[in-house]
């Protein structure tokens, strides 16, 4: 077989288990004879060009630390044509043979633009903790994000109880759900207002009413906590707060949860994931595969063509809508009073 030079970089949101996915691409590559070379700061390390040989030394004890030893950026720049060209150029230069591009959609499709100006081999490996990619069931970073997620809704939960108040717990996604969806499954919320539920914020005030009186009827007057996804509610989540004050005339707090859903040392499950793809995106490499993901499907390793991967919606499964309806959204339809 013969030995490649092997680039890689991490680009767009930082996500837990990126480290330990770097760290797999560098100790299989260095087990097969290639050369790996780690880009720095996303695009703009391949545009300055800013990058250092990685060997098994330097990715030694990074597993269990979050963020990205690469560091990671967004890189507008990146999108013009004379960005990709001059990228390609430095690729050309050092000899690289392959980049593997760990980020999100924005990245793969980074990826792709680049891939129309360099001949080298381009494969992307799903990081973000949205889990909003198309092709793969989940992706490097998200498992951690929802127990960060949880983690606060039970401390909410504390306080909430004890004052008897609403809570509005704000999660990431961007415009997608799926990590707010699971946050609310294992923290138990009584309410997620997810892009992939959401119909009309009238519908959804009126619903929460209803079910909060059916809750509190059953329960007593104990706590009410509503996950919600950023950049969903039409004037954000203080307008919601007060909104649904008026409503049920009791307090509500609104809980921002922010970037503490990106930091933290990787769960298991990440690890696992982000060393497994990072193990089969060098075994790619090594075929000659271009322009593809590598992620995993009912939890075997799956390649996808890169441009699926955002232009297929990645939708809720019917078994994950199902089990948000029954367990939060629809619980008012039941007659709980008896
Ligand atoms: N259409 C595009 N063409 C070229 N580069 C892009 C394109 N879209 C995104 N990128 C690059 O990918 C980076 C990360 O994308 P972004 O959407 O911010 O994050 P993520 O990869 O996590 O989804 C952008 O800052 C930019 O450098
Ligand atoms: O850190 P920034 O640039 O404010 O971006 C925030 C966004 O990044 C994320 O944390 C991660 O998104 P990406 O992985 O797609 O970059 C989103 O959930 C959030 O909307």
């Amino acid at each position: 077989m013969t030995t490649k030079r092997i680039a890689v970089l991490t680009s767009g949101g930082d996500a837990p288990g990126m480290n330990a996915c770097i760290r797999a691409i560098v100790v299989a590559s260095e087990g097969a004879g290639h050369t790996v070379i780690g880009f720095e700061h996303g695009f703009h390390g391949l545009l300055a060009p800013n990058w250092r040989k990685l060997d098994s030394k330097k990715v030694h004890n990074i597993i269990q630390r979050g963020g990205t030893i690469l560091r990671s950026a967004r890189c507008e720049e990146f999108k013009q044509d004379s960005a990709a060209k001059n990228a390609a150029k430095h690729l050309s230069e050092l000899a690289i043979d392959a980049i593997l591009i760990l980020g999100g959609d924005g990245s793969f499709r980074g990826a792709k633009h680049l891939s129309k100006f360099w001949d080298g081999q381009v494969i992307g490996l799903p990081a973000t903790i949205d889990n909003d990619i198309y092709g793969t069931d989940t992706t490097i970073g998200y498992y951690t994000a929802i127990q960060t997620a949880m983690d606060s809704i039970d401390k909410v939960r504390d306080t909430a109880d004890a004052f008897e108040r609403i809570f509005l717990v704000e999660v990431m996604g961007r415009h997608a759900g799926f990590l707010g969806a699971k946050a609310a499954i294992s923290g138990a919320a009584n309410y997620a207002i997810l892009p992939e539920l959401f119909t009309d914020p009238d519908e959804t005030l009126n619903d929460i009413h209803q079910q909060l009186s059916i809750h509190r009827k059953r329960y007593g007057h104990e706590s009410f906590i509503i996950v919600l996804t950023e950049n969903l509610w039409p004037e954000g989540i203080n307008t919601l707060a007060e909104k649904l004050e008026n409503l049920t005339g009791g307090e509500v707090r609104p809980v921002i949860l922010g970037h503490v859903q990106r930091g933290g040392s990787p769960v298991s499950q990440d690890r696992i994931l982000a060393t497994t793809l990072g193990v089969e995106a060098v075994r790619c490499v090594e075929q000659g595969k271009h322009c593809i993901m590598v992620g995993q499907q009912n939890l075997e390793p799956a390649e996808v063509p890169l441009e699926q991967t955002w232009e297929t919606k990645k939708v809720f499964s019917d078994s994950l809508t199902r089990t948000m309806k029954t367990m939060l959204n629809e619980r008012h339809s039941w007659d709980l009073t008896k």
